[in-house]
């Protein structure tokens, strides 16, 4: 069966910026129309160019792209002509090959928001296409409202998109612009516009996820007829967003009947870039990734449940709707109070710990867990501290020494010329097997610099410095990231570390510490962190 072709619009760029607090740069926005040209999708909608400087200098740039680029605008105002309008000069002076115009299709709207009558309304959406098309440049309008306006006024929601078309427009996008459209109006709708003689494969849809039906709507669209879908990476977009393209994408090259049917210019082989895609515009945006995404998410693949875990061990379609891998993601089984006795094999032969099915020792680790979460431990995450747990359990974790006691002062001050200042200060006691030592660390630092460093450092600093036999293997350790929850263990609020470290081999291992004392929890993490590190590159305790 020959696929027809379905056409990708991204608008990350112009719809995802206008979600509230996103703002990109130049170079930002340079860095995501490469990372969406690579997946395949056939248009990137750049900005509108002279609304903001930003999006004007993006233009200037004139990006080098298989993707057709494309500026966005408004059809021409009232009371001039095309040529004379100068926000509209600006949208055609970038030069871009296609060129997208929002224009109103809904009466009320017209009369509302525009003060003009709907024959003029008509008039100026006809004589900007026309301008369009003569300019040369593949003309896309974008139908504000339309599913409103059809509610509200069928024929002259109609009149204007069939004015669209006939001025010479290639694509008619149909927008569900306040996000309040549900599937079957979206399809109905669409249906009602191919009767009125748009063909499906001159319209696009452009839906707003209000309702979180999204994505839902496009392929609504689509089923009725339309073969363009507007959307963004990780849906971002006014208010609630716009369709997800990370999630659609997956879902029109794997799930039935669109697979099938339909062809996408991104590849099979694309697809697995799909979730470093999602995950670096989260780090432009300085946004903790979703962990519930479909598809893209940390979790999506997670098997926290013991009789998920149980089964997808022996085979994962179990509980996988689609394998991982294909998107570039990757399955998680986590360790949990919800987990059983596969979840901790499989989590320990990943920490390469064999252990045998039956073996008392899972029951053991397995108590273990679900008595520390109740006390506020959380080990989905920190998989360094359950190793650590579990070794100790089945006999493996030699104890390499001991912190006898530390001490920490943390003092905010002005200093002799005014300077606010803070100064910690740790003291930290170790049993080494050669003897007892003491390590200290002090660090003034200029509260005016920003710097981060404060107690948890002096700590980190004072532990580390000197353990003796085992100073080359931990001397490398970097602390990466530090996250603090409250949460209540068994009946008090107590405070959760997860503490990320690094060491110069790029491994990355995270721990969890617990405490009333939210630097007590600190020190519990990093002193974990070091044993970890200690047992994982085989160090010896010294006689
Ligand atoms: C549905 C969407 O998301 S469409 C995309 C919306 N995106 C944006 O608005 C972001 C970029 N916009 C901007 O930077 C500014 O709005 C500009 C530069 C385009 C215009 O700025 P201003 O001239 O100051 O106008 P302002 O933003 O206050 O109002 C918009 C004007 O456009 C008019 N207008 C709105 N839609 C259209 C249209 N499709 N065709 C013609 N005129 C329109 C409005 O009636 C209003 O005119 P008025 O001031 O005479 O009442
Ligand atoms: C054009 C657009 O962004 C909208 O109608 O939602």
């Amino acid at each position: 069966m020959t696929k027809e072709r379905l056409y990708l619009y991204d608008t990350t760029l112009r719809d995802g910026q206008q979600t509230q607090g996103v703002q990109f740069s130049t170079p930002e926005k340079a860095q995501i129309a490469a990372v969406l040209d690579g997946l395949g999708i056939d248009y990137v909608e750049g900005g509108w160019p002279g609304a903001n400087p930003t999006d004007s200098e993006f233009f200037e740039t004139k990006p080098k792209m298989a993707a057709t680029f494309t500026a966005f605008g408004m059809t021409k105002r009232a009371g001039m002509s095309a040529e004379n309008d100068d926000v509209l000069a600006a949208v055609m002076n970038a030069d871009t090959p296609a060129v997208c115009l929002v224009g109103k299709t809904h009466d009320f709207h017209v009369d509302t928001a525009l003060g003009i009558t709907l024959e003029e309304n008509t008039a100026n959406i006809s004589k900007t296409m026309e301008y369009l098309v003569l300019k040369g440049r593949e003309t896309l309008f974008d139908a504000e409202h339309f599913f409103d306006g059809y509610k509200s006024n069928p024929d002259y929601a109609l009149e204007t998109v069939l004015a669209a078309y006939a001025a010479g427009a290639r694509w008619i996008v149909l927008c569900d612009t306040n996000g309040g459209a549900l599937p079957r109006d979206v399809y109905e709708t669409t249906k009602a516009v191919i009767a009125a003689g748009i063909p499906g494969t001159h319209l696009g849809i452009h839906t707003h996820n209000d309702t979180e039906h999204a994505v839902a709507n496009s392929l609504a669209a689509v089923d009725a007829g339309a073969r363009q879908i507007q959307g963004t990476l990780n849906g971002l977009g006014e208010r609630c967003g716009n369709a997800n393209l990370t999630t659609l994408i997956p879902t029109l090259l794997l799930k039935e009947p669109y697979a099938s049917k339909y062809e996408i210019g991104v590849s099979l082989e694309a697809l697995q870039g799909l979730t470093r895609a999602s995950r670096l515009l989260d780090d432009i945006l300085n946004r903790v990734p979703m962990k519930q995404a479909a598809y893209v998410g940390a979790s999506a693949f997670a098997h926290k449940a013991g009789l998920h875990a149980s089964a997808i061990l022996k085979d994962p379609s179990t509980y996988e709707h689609v394998d991982p891998s294909v998107i570039g993601n990757e399955r998680i089984i986590p360790m949990s109070n919800q987990a059983g006795q596969s979840n901790l094999r499989k989590r320990l032969s990943d920490a390469g710990l064999r252990v045998e099915k039956g073996d008392p020792a899972l029951g053991r680790i397995l108590n273990r867990i679900k008595d520390r979460e109740a006390e506020g431990y959380s080990y989905d995450t920190a998989q360094a501290s359950f190793e650590v747990l579990a070794r100790q359990e089945l006999g493996m974790a030699e104890s390499f020494f001991d912190v006898e006691r530390y001490r920490v002062i943390s003092e905010r001050r002005r200093n002799a010329r005014g300077h606010l200042v803070v100064e910690s200060e740790a003291v930290v006691t170790v049993q080494l097997p050669s003897g007892r030592k003491m390590t200290s660390y002090f660090k003034n630092e200029d509260a005016t610099e920003m710097n981060d460093e404060g107690p948890v450092n002096a700590l980190w600093q004072a532990l580390r410095q000197d353990l003796g036999p085992y100073q080359d293997i931990i001397n490398d350790v970097r602390l990466v990231d530090f996250k603090v929850r409250i949460t209540n263990g068994g009946t008090e609020a107590v405070t959760r570390v997860i503490i990320d470290f690094e060491d110069e081999t790029g491994r990355r291992w995270a721990t969890v510490g617990v405490s009333a004392n939210i630097v007590d929890a600190s020190f519990e993490a990093l002193l974990e962190a070091l044993n970890w590190k200690l047992l994982r590159d085989g160090a010896v305790r010294a006689a």
